[in-house]
């Protein structure tokens, strides 16, 4: 029976079943990050266990470290506290690699992950993250798992799971110019809702998607859960391979060889059944903007705040006008009217070197806007940053008046101390708009780094594809 990428994933890890489908999965990759492995960690010490395999583990602090002044550390106690406790439980367990605050290679996770050659197609992987989903880009059973999951995987390799349904996402065609896979990312959310893959596991496929670099199919793969989701996969194919050749993780030799072979199955199989298949034309995305506070309140760029008097179902119409008194939004204003207070280029969705070259490549030669009060830009991972920097895109950033930052979460979520003031406007690469989550009061718009870049040289939302 032709199976397909999910099923081959989950068939492939089941250690044990239960009649009614609970099933008892092997976990190959641990990703752990300071903010939910503390009680996990203290949970193991007072059931006096030990780590079943700690060379699983690979540990990073990023969501409550600064993005400046690192000679200074953490000056914030409680986040200092949450760092240096990570630091104490990879000291005292292990890990096969641990990336510590000012560590060349520290970064967001799931930057981190993948770059090292940590998340390998076949693999399961879960981090007490919702955002675990990134990891699916290479064929991988990749999600989220809560803090007491984190100890039982610690403890056993396992995790009690249940199969999802699965759906088909098909993105067939060809991109327009400066449509990226952001903008797959909303348009998907944006047509199924926040709620559309609640309960499916996710696979991306089409044209559209194998015409992805691997930057660009995390960045789908990341928002998956934004879609209701817990994960999202992308079948593996030459893109994958030439991503990973050479990692630091990645099989060497004659071990590279045999596991090619092996990740070359890692596919759905033609005939393979779906419970829901979604389909979208590529060429009929446009650059997208979300206007509220959950990222399927989205338009393009060429769209308005919607008016609720024209809404007839009456949750939906509240809903709207809520998110409009949050936002600070009258309806019928043309997205591109919009004006914003600062920009936040980041995130474990857009902070890959791909993602910085392309906002480098909008702002060369140009200056922020003198409205504009701040524009963060904030590469993953260290080695993003280094990268950047040895093609010089930190100096177009720096010359147009933007801030070059060391790796962390960031403004991505108010854990540190970038965050935005009450009632201050953002462009924002990150996942989600909730109200307060770059700040108390802070209002997000969800884009890609391109129009992000566009809106901190133009002042409000512009059509990047109008700036040449
Ligand atoms: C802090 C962490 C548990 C959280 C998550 O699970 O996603 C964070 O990364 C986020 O993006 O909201
Ligand atoms: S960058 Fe944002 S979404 Fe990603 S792990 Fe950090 S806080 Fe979560």
């Amino acid at each position: 029976m032709p199976q397909s990428l999910y099923d081959k994933l989950w068939n492939s890890h089941v250690v044990h079943e239960e009649a009614d489908g609970t099933a008892l999965l092997y976990i190959d990759r641990h990703l752990v990050h300071e903010v939910t492995s503390p009680q996990a960690f203290e949970g193991l010490k007072l059931a006096g266990r030990k780590p079943w395999r700690i060379s699983s583990v690979v540990a990073t602090a990023d969501h409550n470290t600064p993005t400046d002044h690192w000679d200074e550390g953490i000056k914030d106690p409680i986040s200092r506290q949450q760092v240096e406790t990570l630091d104490a439980n990879i000291r005292e367990f292990g890990a096969l690699a641990y990336f510590p605050f000012k560590d060349k290679k520290q970064g967001i996770v799931h930057v981190v992950g993948p770059e090292n050659g940590a998340t390998l197609p076949g693999m399961t992987v879960v981090c007490g993250d919702s955002h675990t989903s990134t990891h699916g880009a290479f064929a991988c059973l990749a999600h989220g798992i809560g803090t007491s999951e984190v100890e039982h995987v610690l403890a056993t390799q396992t995790l009690v799971a249940k199969k999802s349904r699965s759906m088909l996402i098909k993105v067939e065609g060809v991109l327009g110019r400066g449509v990226t896979a952001k903008d797959i990312a909303l348009a998907v959310i944006g047509r199924i809702g926040t709620a559309g893959g609640t309960g499916y596991a996710l696979e991306f496929a089409g044209s559209a998607i194998r015409g992805l670099s691997m930057e660009g199919r995390m960045t789908l793969c990341n928002m998956a859960i934004e879609a209701g989701a817990r994960a999202g996969m992308i079948a593996v194919d030459d893109i994958t391979i030439d991503y990973l050749k050479d990692r630091t993780f990645s099989p060497q030799g004659d071990m590279w060889n045999k596991a090619v072979g092996y990740w070359r199955t890692l596919i759905s199989d033609d005939g393979a059944a779906f419970d829901a298949v979604v389909e979208l034309d590529a060429a009929l995305i446009e650059p997208q903007v979300t206007w509220g506070t959950s990222p399927e309140m989205v338009t393009h760029v060429g769209g308005t705040v919607p008016d609720p008097a024209k809404i007839d179902d009456p949750v939906k119409r509240s809903g709207i006008e809520r998110a409009l008194s949050y936002m600070g939004l009258t309806a019928n204003t043309p997205i591109a009217e919009i004006p914003v207070d600062k920009v936040f280029i980041g995130s474990c969705t857009n902070s890959r070197i791909e993602d910085l070259r392309a906002a480098a490549a909008i702002v060369r030669g140009r200056q922020k806007a003198a409205s504009v009060k701040q524009v963060l830009i904030v590469p993953g991972s260290g080695l993003v940053k280094a990268q950047a920097e040895a093609e010089g895109l930190h100096q177009i950033f720096i010359a147009a008046g933007f801030e070059w930052r060391e790796p962390g979460c960031s403004m991505c979520l108010a854990m540190n101390a970038d965050r935005l003031e009450p009632g201050e406007r953002c462009a924002s690469t990150s996942n989600r708009n909730f109200e307060g989550r770059q700040g108390q009061g802070g209002r997000t718009h969800l884009v890609s780094p391109e129009m992000a870049a566009a809106a901190a040289i133009a002042g409000h939302f512009i059509d990047v594809r109008t700036l040449g």
